[in-house]
């Protein structure tokens, strides 16, 4: 296999967006969970999507971690490895995503990246640095109360240069606007007084594909799948990837048991949980049980197989900031997030046990625990439920997923996703 586009993302939702842009462009695409064992089979692909769960662990662990994919990628022949993060930018000043870009750029043996988290589609654009989420800058929307990596400071330069080694540039929209060229010696400006990236503008896609050509010249950028669009496009008009029409195909229908879980706490999927309620049984975690000791998992086994033979169910986790906050204030951050991750992964792999091939969930953290505890190692793309989120289907065909980022999908999301995955 000689892959014309390598990307290492940082968690297994946003994993699962970026191949369904690739796929919605026109490259074969694969999403495969870590760095794949080498016997693993894999298809004739233009593109592979590694899916870590590098957003919120040490810095050095995520380095790591993202140095031994781009080796695998670049080894399969990738020129270009692309690192995808969230399009809110989700990280701390502790990290992962200057320490990641730093330590891939210097690898590939390049001065400067390019980052740019715009992705128009899902209404995240960049301006003179300054990310906003809709109509609002980032520092006011519902991401300012992350239950992880709550994100308090709009301007993207100076989030990046408080986690990078070099400092952080600009390349702006009017910059943009005069197209490849422009961005082209404006980096090479930029690198010529030292910085390592640049934080790229983008307003529209077309900004985005202007952004992709320049990318491609580098071996390595860092964005969201606005910069997965541009990359793509980029590869089919440079003649590098033929093109093909997306898979639309979900795959033999799977039939029995369907279920969901919710692990986000963002404001989208609270909306989401409540209107599930109207189409499907709904059973809430208690946190504050689970977090003394008491088998919630199990409790939610018990509850779910009472009533999985008559349809889909729904566990949630989720709960509005300020439960979220008194019970990380309890119990700390990290300790109450792994908690919950765990008993979701218990609860999926209880219900898989039990015959469910269908499994929906939602929180790209959420997601890592259970396909982890499912050791799940591919999956090829199916149709597209809501803008970044794709119906995924294991390589040996034997389950259909949806990975939902926290943010994506409208009010009836998870019936939207049931209803593909037949
Ligand atoms: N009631 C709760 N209180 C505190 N933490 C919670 C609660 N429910 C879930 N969590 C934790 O909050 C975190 C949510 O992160 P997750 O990545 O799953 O969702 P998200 O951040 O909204 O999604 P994405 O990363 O795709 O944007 C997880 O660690 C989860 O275990
Ligand atoms: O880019 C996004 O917004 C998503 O793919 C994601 O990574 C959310 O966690």
């Amino acid at each position: 296999m000689t892959l014309a586009l390598g990307c290492i993302a940082d968690d297994y939702t946003g994993a699962s967006d970026l191949a369904n842009t690739l796929s919605k462009a026109g490259l074969r695409t694969v999403q495969t969970i870590g760095v794949p064992a080498d016997d693993l089979a894999l298809p004739e692909v233009d593109a592979v999507v590694v899916s870590l769960k590098s957003r919120s662990i040490p810095a050095p662990q995520a380095v790591a971690a993202s140095r031994e994919a781009d080796a695998w990628l670049r080894a399969r022949g990738a020129a270009h490895v692309m690192f995808k993060v969230c399009s809110t930018f989700d990280s701390t000043d502790a990290g992962n995503i200057g320490p990641v870009t730093d330590a891939l750029r210097e690898d590939a043996g390049e001065a400067i990246a390019l980052v740019t988290p715009a992705f128009p589609e899902t209404a995240r654009t960049v301006y003179q640095g300054n990310l906003f989420v809709g109509a609002v800058p980032l520092n006011e929307s519902p991401l300012k109360d992350h239950p992880l990596n709550p994100m308090r400071d709009s301007n993207l330069v100076r989030v990046l240069a408080r986690q990078s080694r070099a400092p952080v540039g600009l390349v702006d929209l009017a910059t943009v606007a005069r197209g490849v060229e422009a961005v082209r010696a404006r980096l090479r400006a930029l690198a010529g007084e030292g910085h390592g990236a640049a934080i790229a503008d983008a307003v529209f896609d077309g900004d985005l594909a202007v952004l992709g050509a320049a990318a491609l010249d580098a071996r390595v950028s860092t964005g969201a799948s606005g910069l997965g669009l541009g990359l793509a496009r980029a590869l089919i008009a440079a003649g590098r990837v033929a093109g093909q029409p997306a898979g639309t195909d979900a795959g033999t229908a799977l039939g029995g048991p369907a279920a969901c879980l919710a692990g986000s706490c963002s404001q989208a999927t609270l909306a989401q949980v409540a209107a599930a309620e109207a189409v499907m049984p709904v059973h809430r975690l208690d946190p504050g049980r689970l977090l003394a000791g008491e088998d919630e998992a199990g409790a939610a086994l018990a509850w779910a197989m009472e009533r999985i033979g008559d349809g889909p169910v729904l566990i949630a986790s989720s709960q509005d900031p300020g439960a979220v906050a008194a019970l990380q204030a309890r119990h700390g951050r990290d300790a109450a997030g792994h908690a919950i991750e765990a008993a979701m992964a218990t609860i999926a792999a209880g219900l898989v046990e039990r015959g469910v091939r269908r499994l929906v969930v939602a929180g790209g953290e959420t997601s890592g625990a259970v396909v982890d505890r499912l050791k799940l190692p591919a999956f090829l793309l199916g149709p597209e439920i809501a803008a970044g989120v794709p119906v995924l289907r294991t390589t040996d065909g034997g389950m259909v997923l949806a990975l939902k980022s926290g943010n994506f999908g409208g009010r009836a999301f998870f019936a939207d996703a049931l209803a593909l995955m037949p």
